[in-house]
């Protein structure tokens, strides 16, 4: 796993912009040969996708040729509420590029068959021939996407239900009332992203240290799912000072170190 420890979120979300549009170029997709995307919510990815937006438009990167896959979905909330993974991604990032709706996948939270919808995306994911890079964000208690403490770490597209912790954390997009956050979610598993070719998880602020420092530092655990990327081959974390908080000084400058000619996100896009 690698760590690229930036100043601030501006660069967090500069890098990871940088990055994916470097990674989808490198590609060169075409319609037959498609980049497949995994995509998250959540205000971490925010200023990213910002980016993201910026490069389609000075024609840095296209998304025509790029499919996507949502990571998650409430269940029960109407598509076009305002809080629903939906909305957030058209609202936040796919009404301002170039992407075709077509290529856009994102589970449905409302299905009359929550199980069937799950294996669904599962076969969908299987039959473009799995995700190039899996982008992503964690919890507080170090979740990536609805992976809660205790799921398991070869887990596939389910229901889950949230955790207190969770149902809080999200509360303040539901007018900070813990009662109108839907309670359970259809996600994808921990193994589901950890089949993805390569992973890049944005990890910001001083309330996400915890949940690093398990992730880089701990041992591999259900009850902090992020840690299952210390087994992918190709996993990349990028975090801010803030989010180091709780690392131990020898793992902050060996990251530090190695990656010192990696920080740059100007350097990424030749
Ligand atoms: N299901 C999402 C996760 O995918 C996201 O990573 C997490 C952190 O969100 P934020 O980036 O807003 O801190 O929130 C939700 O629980």
């Amino acid at each position: 796993m690698r760590l690229i420890i930036q100043p601030d979120y501006e660069n967090v979300s500069r890098w990871a912009a940088n990055y994916v549009a470097a990674r989808i170029n490198e590609f060169n997709p075409t319609a037959g040969k498609p980049f497949i995307l995994g995509l998250p919510t959540g205000s971490s990815p925010l200023k990213m996708y910002k980016n993201l937006i910026e490069l389609n438009k000075k024609g840095v990167v296209s998304f025509k040729n790029v499919v996507t896959f949502n990571m998650d979905e409430y269940i029960g909330l109407p598509k076009n509420h305002p809080e629903s993974y939906h909305s957030f991604m058209w609202n936040n990032f796919f009404n301002h590029i170039d992407i075709n709706p077509d290529n856009v996948n994102i589970l449905n939270g409302n299905a009359e068959d929550p199980i069937k919808e799950c294996e669904r995306y599962e076969e969908k994911i299987k039959s473009v021939g799995g995700i190039d890079l899996f982008l992503g964000g964690i919890g507080p208690d170090g979740h990536i996407a609805f992976n809660e403490p205790g799921s398991s770490l070869t887990s596939r597209t389910r229901v889950k239900t949230l955790t207190q912790d969770t149902i809080i954390a999200n509360s303040r997009f539901f007018n900070n009332d813990v009662n109108l956050v839907p309670k359970t979610a259809l996600t994808v598993g921990v193994g589901t992203v950890m089949d993805a070719k390569s992973v890049l998880i944005i990890v910001n602020g001083h309330n996400k240290a915890r949940a690093l420092q398990h992730g880089v530092e701990g041992g591999i655990s259900q009850m902090w799912t992020i840690s299952a990327l210390q087994m992918h081959k190709h996993s990349i974390i990028v975090c801010d000072e803030a989010a180091t908080a709780e690392l131990k000084v020898q793992t902050y400058k060996y990251f530090k170190d190695i990656e010192k000619d990696n920080i740059n996100p100007d350097t990424l896009i030749k």
